[in-house]
């Protein structure tokens, strides 16, 4: 039987100051693109910096494709972006990817070889012979990317890995992932863009504490109902209640902006799919209510992460 990709059995680690990550039981297969997700401060960054071997867990155990985590074996394996980068600027970005592949054991022809390609592909083909001190932060980050791939992994961790980058910068990310996915690379993305999240991962967990609260694939995450707004003039009370009735859906009035001067207002409901919400608007209609707009909750992953962690207390960086 092959080993899985990560393997990582309640995996903890206490900083002493009751923060980190607890107890962290979860699996991911070769090939696959997992996704990370939870808000500030939950532990995310923790959990895969025990991963790549840079700090010890306080208790638990993982492996790497069935190298235990902190071993040569294991890293050997990895390409790792990490959230704080910062790279010697007095190097150019060429010399900074060679680097890396010497420490990585990568041979000098290989690396003359890919570099230039590396570097094309992450966008900075043609300020390769710069000085890191001249990048902007997203070219850092772009280089940090070719860093990570520069000795062919079979898994890439990626630590919010477009938090740098304007949207061209983001959609090159994407394009790239999209690649390594392709060629069977197995990712693991933290990130809070979770439009990237939708189109990239296939499973996501989420953290929040230093605790999985839940684990699932994608495709059933978006399964989940999906809420639609409606705005309407004519609005009554007594309208939305017969709404509710009529249809027992929960129909809500929500404060959302409307356009100025304009006396309408906007509803809010969870629907099953474009079914439901069509035969909605036709009793919206009948009931003599106006349709002015309706829209659908843009990105469903995040309608998704707010809904499960609302209500829940987290320390994040809010207070
Ligand atoms: N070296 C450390 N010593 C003590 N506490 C730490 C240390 N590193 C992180 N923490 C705390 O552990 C918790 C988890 O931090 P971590 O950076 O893993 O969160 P995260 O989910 O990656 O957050 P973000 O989304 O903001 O990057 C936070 O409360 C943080 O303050």
């Amino acid at each position: 039987m092959r080993a899985l990709a990560i393997e990582a059995s309640e995996l903890t680690k206490d900083y002493g100051n009751g923060r980190g990550c607890r107890a962290v039981t979860i699996q991911v297969k070769e090939g696959e693109a997992f996704g990370f997700l939870g808000p500030n401060g939950a532990g995310k960054s923790t959990f895969v910096k025990m991963l790549v071997g840079l700090i010890r867990p306080s208790s638990g155990s993982a492996s790497l494709f069935g190298e235990p985590i902190g071993s040569i074996g294991a890293k050997r394996l990895i390409g790792y972006l990490p959230e704080l980068y910062r790279y010697q600027e007095w190097l150019t970005g060429e010399e900074v990817v060679r680097l890396h592949a010497r420490l990585c054991g990568v041979q000098p022809a290989e690396a003359k070889r890919q570099i230039p390609l590396l570097l094309e592909e992450v966008g900075l083909g043609a300020r390769g012979r710069d000085r890191v001190k001249h990048y902007s932060k997203g070219m850092q980050q772009r280089l940090g990317l070719a860093c990570a791939l520069v000795n062919d992994p079979k898994i890439v961790f990626l630590d919010e890995p477009s938090s740098a980058l304007d949207p061209l910068g983001r959609s090159d990310v994407r394009r790239i992932l999209q690649r390594l996915k392709a060629q069977g690379k197995t990712l693991f993305l933290n990130s809070h863009l979770l439009e990237d999240v939708e189109v990239i991962c296939d499973r996501v967990a989420l953290l929040n504490n230093g605790h999985v609260l839940h684990t699932g694939s994608v495709s059933d995450v978006l399964q989940e109902k999906t809420r639609w707004h409606f705005r309407v003039g004519g609005f009554t009370p007594l309208l939305l209640q017969w709404l509710r009735d009529a249809t027992q859906l929960p129909v809500s009035r929500v404060e959302l902006p409307v356009p100025e001067g304009s006396d309408t207002v906007w509803l809010a409901a969870e629907l099953e799919d474009e079914e439901q919400a069509g035969w909605l608007n036709a009793l919206m209609i009948e009931q003599g209510l106006t349709l002015y707009e309706v829209a659908k909750a843009k990105t469903r992953l995040e309608e998704w992460f707010v809904s499960a962690v609302s209500g829940l207390s987290h320390r994040g960086e809010r207070p």
